[in-house]
């Protein structure tokens, strides 16, 4: 899944953002909004309310440091999701909805969404909801918008890099560009929770690499609150994160891979963004981006978010590893590289034979 600014796109889990100019902005789930929802119309209970705002905004970078950013209350940018009818995309664009920092919600889907947009515009929240189907409508349903997530694809195909389709089109901005890898994280601070017996929304594990297999490597050692596992622990862990997309897959027998809490990470990374775009000096995610941290082009690991997009690579994670997180990330790298060559090889064929 990507993310990226206004008029781009990418397949699989893309985000993009930008200025409203130049088509482009990100996203990301807040505190404060949560509060809002809460004291003004909420249908979560005060405890729901509470775990569900702490689950979804990143600890601070700091220890300690309590994020001071509070939502504008004037705060109104526009959020396109492409593939809107998707198994993602459908519970996406709810719980985007929900966002109060949100004013209008465009759905598009190459297949009908006009039922998924009148259902989700019933919902009492401020976002206005706008459907866009078929190609023809593809560029309406940019116009003006401050993030563009990309839920598109099918699942476990291979995707073009979304780089290359932008850079192809000669709007590829490396900073606006971001591969949703928020589940890996979601996923590992609730293993980790489970296994430790932590409160779920207090755990922040990095998680950096790439989204498959053994390209993805939790960070355990990096774990906040800080906390020691055995090697056992970090084996079982470490193997159980990597598959956990399987996990989903195996269990729905057929019925196609992760949806719900791939939304849920996916609406996280939104909020994200739009708290960055916001003025929220305090935004961290871990996300697939060009990267220089590695001698791989691209790279997920922590990111700081700010108004255009990537502040900074956090590379601290990367510092003072353990044995076996030294050697997962060396046996890693060739993996994700034949990975990468693969997306960027598919994205050239598609553009050759279009
Ligand atoms: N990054 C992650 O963590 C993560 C997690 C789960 C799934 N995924 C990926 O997300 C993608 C979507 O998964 P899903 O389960 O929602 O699939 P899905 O088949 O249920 O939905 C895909 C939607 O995209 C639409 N679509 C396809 N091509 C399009 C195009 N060119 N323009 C606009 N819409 C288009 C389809 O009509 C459909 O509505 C898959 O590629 C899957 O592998 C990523
Ligand atoms: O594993 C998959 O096929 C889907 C997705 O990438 C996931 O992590 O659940």
């Amino acid at each position: 899944m990507a993310a990226t600014s206004a008029a781009t796109f990418s397949a699989g889990s893309t985000v993009a953002f930008g200025t409203k100019k130049s088509l482009a902005t990100f996203s990301g789930l807040k505190a404060a909004t949560f509060v809002k929802c809460e004291s003004e119309s909420s249908f979560l209970g005060k405890e729901s309310s509470a775990a569900l705002r702490g689950s979804v905004v990143p600890q601070a970078q700091k220890s300690n440091q309590k994020s001071q950013y509070h939502v504008n209350p004037q705060a109104s940018y526009k959020v396109a999701i492409l593939g809107a009818a998707g198994g993602i995309g459908q519970p996406l664009a709810l719980l985007v909805k929900m966002s109060p920092l949100v004013s209008a919600l465009h759905l598009y889907d190459i297949g009908n969404v006009k039922g998924v947009a009148a259902d989700i515009s019933h919902c009492n929240t401020p976002a206005q909801v706008l459907d866009f189907t078929g190609a023809a409508e593809l560029p309406n349903s940019l116009k003006g918008v401050d993030v563009v997530v990309i839920p598109a694809g099918v699942p476990r195909k291979p995707v073009p890099i979304a780089a290359e389709v932008l850079k192809k089109k000669g709007v590829y901005d490396p900073k606006k560009l971001f591969g949703v890898t928020t589940l890996d994280v979601v996923r590992a601070n609730t293993f980790v929770a489970l296994k430790k017996n932590l409160k779920l929304i207090d755990v922040d594990v990095p998680v950096v690499g790439g989204h498959a297999g053994i390209t993805i490597l939790p960070l355990l050692s990096k774990t906040k609150p800080s906390v020691s596992f055995t090697d056992e622990e970090v084996q079982e862990l470490t193997v159980r994160i990597q598959n956990a997309g399987t996990e989903v897959v195996e269990a729905k027998a057929g019925a196609g891979s992760a949806t719900l809490s791939m939304a849920y990470a996916a609406a996280r990374f939104v909020e994200s963004s739009l708290r960055a775009l916001d003025g929220d000096a305090d935004v961290y995610e871990c996300s697939f981006v060009q990267s220089d941290l590695t001698e791989l082009p691209f790279f997920a690991s922590k990111v700081k978010l700010g108004r255009k997009g990537v502040e900074a690579l956090i590379s601290s994670d990367l510092q003072g590893l353990t044995t076996y997180e030294q050697e997962a990330l060396e046996t890693l790298k060739p993996e994700l590289k034949a990975s990468i060559e693969k997306g960027i090889a598919f994205a050239q064929k598609q553009t050759v034979s279009a």
